[in-house]
């Protein structure tokens, strides 16, 4: 390894965030070096070339047979014409939280793993000092006070999701210290709002009575970005936008009021900041997550060539609408949630993660989704969400009231 060569630990790295994290490295190989990999256990061939090809140390699975893996590694070395070497395999569910724990300052841990299951590698991450890159969105739902007393300095975490890597480029324009990320400009805050940007979904227009019969491959069908299926079914119901409105509040120290979600379809302009002044700084490219990605790990600075850049040589519009409230009340529900704050975003969460799954097993309908939620929320009883056992003990509550639900409406 050389020594400008910084590591990394990439944290669900067959899913859509951790593939393309990889493409990020393998194109900047003089950086970066991958020292681990972590992921569920479901596509160990994968996750096997992946190990080979960066010649990692460590590789964790959630779920899985040790010696399959093994197995397909040795495959994996011959294919590409290697010697076989040993790596330490850590498998459990625990695994991907020892694998972030091996990290040093000097590391970058990417957080691509979908769901709260996310939030104990974040934790470990930040206590072991190292740069968290996250899109794991989940974590800061889930677990803000946790990550707050787990962070050891300002700037440790860099967004990923990339609604909130643009409002953190967007926020170097002027004065904004507050809040867990990326400061980089000190004083007082000069921000008036944040401007979330939302595609709408595939559902966008629809009336409630048109959703009522959507089917889970209508769902799974994004107008603007090819992402795993939770994430996607998360925009679909606008939950997604739920979760990343929570997600901003926890980030950057600003209260929900001042966070204004709007439908902007054709997902170039990826969020915006206002200042005190009326003046609107945005970030634009096409949509790809490969920006945030690099960003991710370079932050503040940029790599070269890592996506097209939009082109203003021929005609074209960007269009901005209101979000449909009504038809889609997940929004609502996220404002009252995170006025709530401890427990009740991790509840919300833990919820939705159940409900989601529902829908797609075709056990409930996509608009049951957002309904059982606000349901599971409306009984919860807030805890301030300081200890992690405050925090599991009340998803728990929340995933199992989900299935009663499910199981009895
Ligand atoms: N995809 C995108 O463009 C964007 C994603 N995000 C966020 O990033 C996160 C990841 O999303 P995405 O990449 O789409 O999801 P995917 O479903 O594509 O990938 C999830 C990854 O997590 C792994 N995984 C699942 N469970 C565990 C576990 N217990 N331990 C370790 N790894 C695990 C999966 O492994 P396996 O393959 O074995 O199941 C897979 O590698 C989500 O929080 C999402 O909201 C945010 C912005 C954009
Ligand atoms: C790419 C990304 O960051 C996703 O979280 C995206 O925001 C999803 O699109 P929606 O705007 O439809 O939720
Ligand atoms: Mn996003």
């Amino acid at each position: 390894m050389s020594s400008s060569q910084r590591p990394v630990v990439i944290l669900g790295s067959t899913g859509s965030i951790g593939t393309q994290c990889i493409r990020v490295i393998e194109r900047n190989p003089n950086l970066y070096r991958v020292t681990a990999l972590a992921a569920g256990g479901h596509n160990l061939a994968l996750l096997a070339r992946q190990c080979v090809r960066l010649g990692v140390e460590i590789v964790a699975i959630a779920d899985g047979d040790k010696a399959e893996l093994e197995a397909e590694l040795r495959q994996a070395f011959q294919t590409e014409g290697l010697p076989v070497r040993r790596l330490q395999i850590l498998v459990g569910e625990r695994a991907a939280t020892e694998c972030a724990a091996s990290s040093s300052a000097d590391t970058v841990v990417v957080n691509g793993i979908t769901g709260a299951i996310g939030l104990d590698p974040s934790l470990a991450a930040l206590r072991a000092g190292a740069t968290l890159a996250l899109a794991n969105k989940e974590s800061l739902v889930a677990g803000a006070p946790l990550i707050r007393s787990a962070l050891q300095r300002p700037g440790q975490i860099v967004p990923v999701d990339s609604e909130h890597s643009a409002i953190a480029q967007c926020l170097r324009s002027g004065r904004h210290e507050r809040g867990l990320t990326v400061p980089v400009v000190s004083g007082k805050t000069d921000v008036s709002s944040l401007v979330l940007t939302a595609s709408g979904g595939p559902f966008r227009g629809k009336t409630r009575a048109e959703l009522e019969t959507v089917t889970v491959a209508q769902a799974l069908n994004h107008p603007t970005w090819d992402m795993g299926p939770v994430v996607t079914i998360n925009s679909a119901t606008l939950m997604n936008k739920a979760l990343e409105l929570i997600e901003a509040h926890v980030l950057f120290d600003i209260a929900p009021e001042h966070i204004i979600p709007v439908v902007h379809p054709q997902s170039h302009i990826h969020s915006m900041v206002q200042w005190k002044d009326g003046s609107t700084i945005a970030q634009t490219s096409p949509p790809s997550m490969l920006i945030p990605i690099a960003l991710g790990l370079s932050w503040p600075d940029r790599l070269e060539a890592v996506a097209p850049a939009n082109l203003f040589d021929f005609p074209f519009s960007w269009d901005f609408e209101p979000v449909d409230l009504q038809t889609f009340p997940a929004l609502q529900l996220a404002r009252e949630c995170a006025a709530a704050g401890g427990t009740m975003p991790a509840v919300m969460n833990a919820a939705n993660e159940v409900c989601v799954q529902a829908f797609r097993d075709e056990r409930i309908g996509f608009l049951d989704i957002v309904a059982r939620v606000q349901e599971v929320c409306s009984e919860h009883e807030t805890l301030p969400g300081t200890s992690h056992e405050e925090v599991s003990t009340a998803v728990t509550w929340a995933q199992s009231y989900a299935r009663h639900l499910i199981a009895t409406r």
